[in-house]
């Protein structure tokens, strides 16, 4: 059998006089080794591109993590500089192809600014600068200019027990990565908890009804995924999602 195909969301960068449609090579290489699926670059092009027409012929879709917030505008909130940077074109293509991903049995595998958009897509809202907030930790990266350092383990997660994460992963506490200053505020519609941190923030979702596999971690499974058992999991899952969807697709 084929392996799946992978679409993987893109930030727009600007590098050598250009802007660059791109993607951390974690999260490639992570859907390579740990879905045994082939990732495809989806460039943030926007109403431009004919989403239906690029899902016709894909079996999953990872949305990235991302230092840029989603543009609070929407989601009923101001857009201020302090909250920035933000990446429109990357707004504009994520929360449709996530709505219709969701909406059609894609599986969506959503992490860190990919799990923000998912809630947003759905109608959720976010909170920002969380460590500025009463009861609050501080969830943002350690400053280093080594990312083994910047993607170290920061605090445990509470999984709720018969959800989706659950299944893939067991319902026992386990250890995460934490990279972020917003997270989750109101859940969109239909999205349910599958994991907290224990200052209360949200770390995991899932789609109530969804027709296919969606998962959506605030921490960053594809960074440990060589040696992390949960962050195996995780993409292992997607992986053999994807190639459920790929099976029943062809
Ligand atoms: N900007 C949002 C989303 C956080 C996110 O996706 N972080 C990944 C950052 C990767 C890095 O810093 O290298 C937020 O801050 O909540």
């Amino acid at each position: 059998m084929k392996k799946p195909l992978i679409l993987v969301t893109a930030d727009v960068k600007p590098l050598d006089g250009y802007d660059w449609h791109a993607a951390p090579s974690t999260y490639l290489q992570a859907t390579l080794s740990g879905a045994d699926a082939i990732p495809v670059i989806l460039p943030s092009l926007g109403a431009e591109v004919d989403l239906d027409a690029v899902l016709d012929r894909v079996d999953g879709v990872l949305a990235t993590g991302s230092r840029s917030n989603v543009n609070p505008q929407l989601y009923g909130a101001e857009a201020t500089e302090a909250n920035g940077p933000y990446d429109a074109a990357r707004d504009a293509t994520t929360l449709p192809l996530l709505r219709r991903a969701v909406e059609r049995g894609i599986p969506v595998f959503a992490i860190c600014r990919g799990m923000q958009e998912l809630n947003v897509a759905f109608g959720g809202t976010l909170l920002t600068e969380i460590q500025e907030m009463a009861g609050r930790s501080d969830h943002r990266a350690p400053t280093s200019e080594h990312q083994d350092e910047r993607f170290r383990i920061a605090h445990t997660v509470d999984v709720a027990s018969g959800g989706q994460l659950g299944k893939v992963i067991g319902d026992e506490k386990f250890e995460v990565n934490s990279l972020h200053r917003q997270a989750l505020g109101d859940l969109g519609k239909g999205l349910k908890i599958e994991a907290q941190a224990d200052d209360g923030t949200i770390e995991a979702v899932s789609v109530t009804g969804a027709k296919g596999y969606v998962v959506a971690t605030q921490w960053h499974p594809e960074y440990w995924v060589a040696s992390d058992g949960p962050s195996q999991k995780l993409f292992k899952a997607f992986g053999d999602a994807a190639r459920a969807y790929a099976a029943q697709r062809t």
